[in-house]
Parts: structure tokens; C-alpha cells; sequence
């Protein structure tokens, strides 16, 4: 006896697959596994209107015929004939939610392109009537060419009709499957561009902010303009960075200033004076200025993600980063790693091959993070003049802007490499729901900020203060007789001096020699240890005490040394919370010896180009 003709339920995750499901077959379900993987098998029997049985096969939720996870590969697989233990469906029911509808009809659209014969179940229409969003069906049905029916899963409505247009599509199962054959590979962005489009077509009507969201998004994720958009966007918020922070930071700096000031004045010469002013006041109050264009950054961040345009900028993204082997879904770790990679690196877990996922944390911390910005900012201040290369356009933002694009061009390559090479293997797709766009709520965006600061402040407070103390005893002992410098006197100027036979050739000077060790603990502190040692050396010579750190930097550092400097910081793995959280999420020291390993030899190397062909260049 032939088995019952096979249905299959598909559609993306929460279409409502499994309440359609429960709605169908009832108490008449069955739960197996699907041989060799962990995928549970939910299968149940219904009648036709005409009486004949069918078997109903609940998969997965998916966003595309391209898998992500080991739950989606099932579904591929029993859609396409090659799951293990499952036979070749009959005929698809794609479940569609309503209310979601270009993001659903794209892989509905992919699945029809299938040629297997399908039933559309436009699902949750009660939710999407209640918001005010009318949707003409015959349109779709036709444009789409297959049936589609409403449904209320949860509430049974539907049904009958849904059975009908099964019937005609499963036919009398002679029809010769094609499945697989009209599987053309059309590019996401192609396809979203076709769904939307087609949403667009069949919505009748549908609420302001609904209307809102879909005009935007043709703008927004327009294939030329979209880019556009989002490029001038990072360009002005890093020339934000440079130009609203100019005033709180002078203020900030100001404030230190005189607090140092005062100190010195009330406390008498000695130790203590230099451990307060020096190491305390000096070094902690080098970072601290940092603030305002820490918060700047993230305001913008957070605007950025309360809006709905993080995920947009994500989608244009895709693209790019498929083409060096990573997946779409890579790139909101790599966002937040722009802020701190060790947020970034946690984040990767929403990625499910593990190649992929290995990848993404081995590049992680070639993005951007709040604390290079310190070092960034110092340097270009004290080092690119502070002129507009067109109106309107700074050279300082130009320089910070570059710097980011040279960490991201930087984990574009190694991602390139790494693909085919530790971590060879085939990327796969991304699909995201868009959510609307919104105002953010401003309260929030006040709580992030703040939650920033406090993080940042503490740093300040923990971490930093506790090398830049460490760092001031090392360098204050043992006392210099006079004529001697004692930052090179001290311990530490001793054990820079080792650190420095290996930088030299790469142009480093013995101030970064010193710089280079204490920054291992956060990158910051590389700013607060050349302030503390400025600070040691100048208490000999008190006309020096009084200039600011940016300009005793541009008069010590020759030009070349100080583009090293920088770029050296785009590629140094300068950072123990990153290592520590890359051995944890990476179960041993394998990965975060090898990412350390490239990472400073990539360091080394561009700090070495930069620093010589900058002499060359004569600069
Ligand atoms: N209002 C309303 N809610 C629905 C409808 N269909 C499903 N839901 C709800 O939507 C949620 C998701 O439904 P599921 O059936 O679990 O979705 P699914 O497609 O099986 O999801 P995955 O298995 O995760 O892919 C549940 O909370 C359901 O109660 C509907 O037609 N109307
Ligand atoms: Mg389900």
C-alpha cells in the first residue's frame, strides 16, 4: 500500500507553523527524530475534504533555503528530497505571517521558485487586521501564482479552506516532483527587493507608521543610495567625535589641571606629592578627558539601534561581508565590537556554524573599540593639524575616520585569509527581521549613556588607576641622580629599554617602549602611562609641568613615529579582557594564542611600513 502523500508546514520561525500544525491533525501526532541529528520529527495525520489522508510534517522555522544552523539544514534537506529518513513532500504549506509580510514572502518566494506545488497560509491576519494593515489576497495569489489562504492558526479559521486548496495542489500524486530542479540562487538582496515590493502591491492599506517604515526602507536599503547613506552616517558621527567634544574635554582637561595644580601647592615635595600628581592625577586624568567623545560615540550607536536602522545597516552590509566569507549575522558582533570586543566576541554566539563563529571572534578586535580612542584621539591631536581639508571637513575627523576604516579593511582581509585557511569552509546566508522605524525613546538612550559612562569612569577608576600606580612606582624607583632622565633611570625605563630593541626597528621610541607593557592591561592606559611619565620627568623641570600632554608629544615624537604609533594600534591585540573572553568562549588557549600571535605580527608589520614609508616620504 502506497504511504499517505506527504505536506510539509515551512515558513520563517514564529510564522506559526506548529499552532497550524497542532490546528490540523489535533491529537494525531507523532514525535520521532530525524536520523543523525538532534532535529526533532513532529508528524500528524489529517483527511482531505475528499477523505483521503495525508501525513503533515511541522519543520523548522527557516529564513532561507540556505541554512544557518543545523534546524534549518532539516528543512532545506526534507524540502529538496535529501533528508535521511524522510520522503519527498507532496506538496508545501508556507506559512506566512501577515503582519511581517516582505520579510516572510521572501522566502516564501525563494520555496516557490522550487516548482513543488504550494499552498500559501497567510497566517495571523487577525493581528495584522487589528493594526490597521488590509491586504489584498488575489493579488498576491496571483503575482505569487500559487493559492493563498488567511488563516487564524490559533483560533482554527481558515482551515476548510486551507484543506481545499491542498487537495487541488497535492492532485492526484501522479505529478512528477521537481524539487531541487528550479532552485535558482538569486542574491538576498534581490529577493527582498522583490518580496517588498510585492507587499507593497497587495497592501491595500495600512497604519501611518507602518507606511512610514516601508517608504523609508525604499530609500534606506535602496541598493545605491542605501550605501550612500550609511557612509555619510559613520562619517559624521567621527567628525562629531572631534568637533562637539572639543569643549567638555577642554573643560575636563582644565579641571585635572587644576587639581594637580592644587596639590602640588599643598603638599610638599616627595613621594606622595609625585604618587597623587603624577601617577593619580596625571595618568587617570589623561583618560578621563576621553569621556565626552566616548559618550559622542555612543549616542550615536544608540540612536542608531533604537531607530531600526542598526539592522538595515546590517542587511546593506550583507553583501560585503559574504563575499569575504562571513555570515550577515556576523555583523551585529562586529558592530558592538566597535564599542568593545568583548561584548562583540559574547555576541557571536547568535551565530550557529562554528566556522563562522570562530571567524568572527578572531577579527573581533580588529574593529574599532571605545578604548583605542583615547590613544587615537591624543596622537591626532597632537600630530594632525587642526585645519579643513574642503569646508566643513576636518582633517582631524578625516585622519579617525581612516583609522576605522583601516581596522575594518584590516578584519576584512583576515576574515578573506582566515576562510581559507584554520577556518575553511562555506559561509552562509543572513535573514533578519526588520523591525519599524521609531523615534528612540530618549529616557533609553539616556540610560545607555549613562551605563557607559559609569562603565567607563570605572575603568578609570579600577583598572587604569591601578597601572598607572603600578607604573608610577616602577618608573619613580630608583631615584635618578641629576642630568639623568629618570624615566630612564627607573625600573621601568630599564625594561623599556628591552622592549625597546625589539620596536626600534619598527620606529619606537623609548616613551612607547614604556607605553607598550601597561597598555596590555586596557588600551587606555597607553595614554595614561606616557602622561604619568611626562609627568615624573618633568617635576625636574617645571617649566615643562605646565604644558599640555598633546603638545610636548608633537615636539618629542617625530612625525613617522607617531603614524607607527597608530598603526600600530589598529592591529595590536592590546587587551587581557579580550584574551581571557576568547579562551572562554573558545574552550582553550588554542585561539587566543593563535589570534594574539597574528595580531602582533600584523601590528609589527604595519607599524613598520607605516614608520618607513613615512621617512621615506620625508615627513
Ligand atoms: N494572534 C495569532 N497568534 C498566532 C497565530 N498563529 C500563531 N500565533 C502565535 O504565534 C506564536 C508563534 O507560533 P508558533 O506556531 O509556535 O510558530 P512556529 O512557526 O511554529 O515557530 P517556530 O517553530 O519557532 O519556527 C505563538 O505564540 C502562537 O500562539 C494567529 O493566527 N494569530
Ligand atoms: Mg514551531
Amino acid at each position: 500500500m502506497n504511504p499517505a502523500p506527504l505536506v510539509a508546514l515551512v515558513g520563517n520561525p514564529n510564522a506559526g507553523k506548529s499552532s497550524l500544525f497542532n490546528a490540523l491533525t489535533g491529537a494525531r501526532q507523532k514525535v520521532g527524530n530525524y536520523p543523525g541529528v538532534t532535529v526533532e520529527r513532529h508528524s500528524g495525520r489529517f483527511a482531505l475534504p475528499d477523505g483521503r489522508p495525508v501525513e503533515l510534517v511541522d519543520l523548522p522555522g527557516a529564513y532561507s533555503l540556505e541554512p544557518a544552523s543545523p534546524d534549518e539544514a532539516v528543512t532545506r534537506d526534507v524540502i529538496l528530497g535529501q533528508q535521511a529518513g524522510e520522503r519527498l513532500p507532496a506538496a508545501l504549506i508556507v506559512v506566512v505571517d501577515a503582519s511581517n509580510l516582505d520579510n516572510h514572502l521572501r522566502f516564501a518566494m525563494q520555496l516557490i521558485g522550487l516548482g513543488l506545488p504550494i499552498v500559501i497560509a497567510l497566517n495571523m491576519i487577525d493581528l495584522a487586521k487589528r493594526d490597521g494593515l488590509e491586504i489584498d489576497t488575489s493579488v498576491l495569489a496571483r503575482e505569487l501564482g500559487v493559492p493563498v489562504i488567511e488563516t487564524v492558526a490559533v483560533r482554527k479559521r481558515g482551515l476548510e479552506e486551507l484543506k481545499t486548496a491542498l487537495a487541488h495542489a497535492v492532485g492526484d500524486g501522479t505529478l512528477k516532483l521537481r524539487a531541487g530542479h528550479g532552485f535558482v540562487h538569486e542574491d538576498l538582496a534581490t529577493v527582498q527587493r522583490r518580496a517588498r515590493a510585492l507587499a507593497m502591491k497587495a497592501i491595500v492599506s495600512e497604519s501611518p507608521a507602518r507606511r512610514f517604515t516601508h517608504s523609508l526602507d525604499g530609500i534606506a536599503l535602496h541598493p545605491v543610495l542605501g550605501p550612500v547613506i550609511l557612509a555619510a552616517l559613520l562619517f559624521v558621527m567621527f567628525q562629531a567625535v572631534f568637533s562637539w567634544s572639543k569643549l567638555p574635554a577642554d573643560w575636563l582637561q582644565a579641571q585635572f589641571d587644576a587639581l594637580g595644580g592644587w596639590v602640588n601647592a599643598m603638599l610638599p615635595d616627595g613621594v606622595l606629592r609625585s604618587l597623587i600628581a603624577d601617577g593619580v592625577i596625571a595618568g587617570v586624568g589623561a583618560v578621563v578627558v576621553f569621556l565626552p567623545q566616548i559618550l559622542i560615540l555612543f549616542l550615536f550607536i544608540l540612536i542608531l539601534e533604537a531607530s531600526g536602522y542598526m539592522v538595515r545597516a546590517a542587511f546593506l552590509m550583507d553583501r560585503l561581508m559574504a563575499r569575504v566569507g562571513l555570515s550577515g549575522r556576523a555583523f551585529i558582533p562586529l558592530l558592538s565590537s566597535f564599542a568593545c570586543a568583548v561584548p562583540g566576541i559574547m555576541a557571536t554566539r547568535t551565530i550557529d556554524d562554528p566556522k563562522d563563529r570562530l571567524t568572527t571572534i578572531l577579527i573581533a578586535p580588529l574593529m574599532t573599540c571605545s578604548a583605542r580612542l583615547p590613544v587615537y584621539t591624543l596622537i591626532i591631536g597632537a600630530f594632525i593639524p587642526d585645519r579643513a581639508v574642503i569646508p566643513g571637513v576636518g582633517l582631524q575627523g578625516l585622519v579617525l575616520f581612516c583609522l576605522y576604516i583601516a581596522g575594518i579593511a584590516g578584519a576584512f582581509v583576515a576574515a578573506l585569509v582566515l576562510r581559507r585557511t584554520v577556518t575553511k569552509g562555506r559561509g552562509s546566508g543572513f535573514m533578519m527581521e526588520m523591525p519599524k522605524y521609531q523615534w528612540p525613546r530618549w529616557q533609553d538612550v539616556g540610560l545607555g549613556l549613562l551605563t557607559r559612562a559609569q562603565i567607563f569612569l570605572k575603568r578609570a577608576g579600577t583598572i587604569i588607576l591601578f597601572t598607572t600606580v603600578l607604573l608610577w612606582a616602577l618608573a619613580s624607583f630608583p631615584q635618578a641622580p641629576k642630568g639623568v632622565k629618570q624615566s630612564e633611570y627607573s625600573i621601568a625605563g630599564h625594561i623599556a629599554s628591552g622592549v625597546e630593541t625589539v620596536v626600534r626597528p619598527i620606529g619606537f621610541n623609548h616613551d612607547i617602549s614604556m607605553a607598550l607593557i601597561p597598555a596590555m592591561a586596557a588600551r587606555e592606559v597607553a595614554v595614561a602611562a606616557i602622561a604619568t611619565v611626562y609627568a615624573i620627568d618633568a617635576n625636574a623641570d617645571d617649566a615643562a609641568a605646565s604644558t599640555q600632554l598633546k603638545d610636548r608629544l608633537s615636539k618629542a615624537w617625530p612625525l613617522p613615529t607617531a603614524l607607527a604609533f597608530l598603526a600600530w594600534f589598529v592591529f595590536a591585540p592590546q587587551c587581557i579582557s579580550t584574551i581571557a573572553v576568547t579562551r572562554r568562549e573558545t574552550n582553550g588557549w588554542k585561539w587566543p594564542g593563535f589570534m594574539v600571535g597574528y595580531l602582533f605580527a600584523v601590528a609589527y608589520v604595519a607599524a613598520g611600513a607605516t614608520y618607513w614609508l613615512a621617512t621615506l616620504a620625508g615627513l
